[in-house]
């Protein structure tokens, strides 16, 4: 019986070891990820600021970043599998919408369709989102290392009340310039007959990609206001996937 009981302690004592060291290790890779990220944010504020500071207009701004915006914001698809793993305490699915909304407008928008990558929307955008996640990034650096500033924290939680809707509006505005082009080229469509036998519009997947946004925007800008409440407020609340 004794021999049974100190099996189990020495059982859960390797146990607390093992979750030790893989907190340590997903603390370490956080840190380094969040580090990254805010750099490569903070790179892009800076290229952009200078970029309009030297040439005086927005036009050629969207191409002098390109490279960097896509590299920064795909890196971010590892947010996903960040939730998946349970290394953060997120809603895989909050972070797929939010992160695989981004990629599309990266990739399948701005630099697929040149001829708006001069927008003012894409400007608008660019703009929300970096100030957004130099913001978010620093959050999480300094809440790993347990000295979190006041206004980081202020900053996190009450900007996106407006950086949101802003963003969005953007986003939309963005795809809505595109949807001519789109249909004049028949980009990314597939008409019938092919060998396939399946067609594909992606000028109508794109109006549906907007509509999309009716349902799904609010969801995302409601689970902030809940984080918003739970952080800055103290108030406790369960999350439905919780
Ligand atoms: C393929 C076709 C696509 C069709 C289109 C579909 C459209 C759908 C609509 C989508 C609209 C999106 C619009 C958007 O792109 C516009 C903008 O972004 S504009 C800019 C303003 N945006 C924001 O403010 C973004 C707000 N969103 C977010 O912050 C996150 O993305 C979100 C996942 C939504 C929420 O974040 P989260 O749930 O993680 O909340 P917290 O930040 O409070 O964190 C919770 C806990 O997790 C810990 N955590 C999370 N990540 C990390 C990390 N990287 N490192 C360390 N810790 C992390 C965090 O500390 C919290 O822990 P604890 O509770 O213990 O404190």
């Amino acid at each position: 019986m004794a021999s049974g009981e100190e099996d189990g302690a020495l059982e859960e004592k390797e146990t607390n070891n093992k979750k030790r060291t893989k907190s340590i290790i997903a603390t370490a890779w956080l840190m380094f990820y969040n580090i990254a990220m805010t750099a490569g944010w903070l790179v892009l504020a800076v290229a952009m600021t200078r970029f309009y500071l030297q040439k005086g207009t927005h036009k050629g701004l969207y191409r002098s970043i390109a490279r960097i915006l896509k590299f920064f914001q795909t890196f971010a698809l590892l947010e996903v599998g960040h939730c998946a793993i349970g290394i953060v305490r997120t809603s895989v699915i909050v972070t797929g919408v939010q992160v695989c909304s981004r990629i599309f407008m990266v990739w399948f928008i701005t630099h697929s369709i040149r001829q708006i990558q001069n927008q003012e929307s894409v400007i608008l955008f660019l703009v929300v989102w970096t100030v957004t996640e130099i913001t978010r990034y620093s959050f999480y650096t300094f809440n790993l290392l347990n000295h979190l500033p006041y206004f980081i924290k202020w900053a996190r939680y009450n900007m996106f009340i407006i950086m949101y809707p802003l963003g969005v509006i953007g986003e939309l505005m963005t795809i809505y310039a595109a949807l001519p082009y789109v249909r004049k080229a028949g980009m990314y469509s597939l008409r019938l007959p092919n060998k396939y036998n399946v067609s594909f519009d992606y000028y109508y997947f794109l109006i549906i990609a907007m509509l999309s946004y009716i349902p799904l925007f609010p969801q995302l800008y409601f689970h902030m206001l809940r984080q918003r409440r739970k952080v800055l407020h103290g108030e406790v609340i369960l999350e439905k996937d919780e």
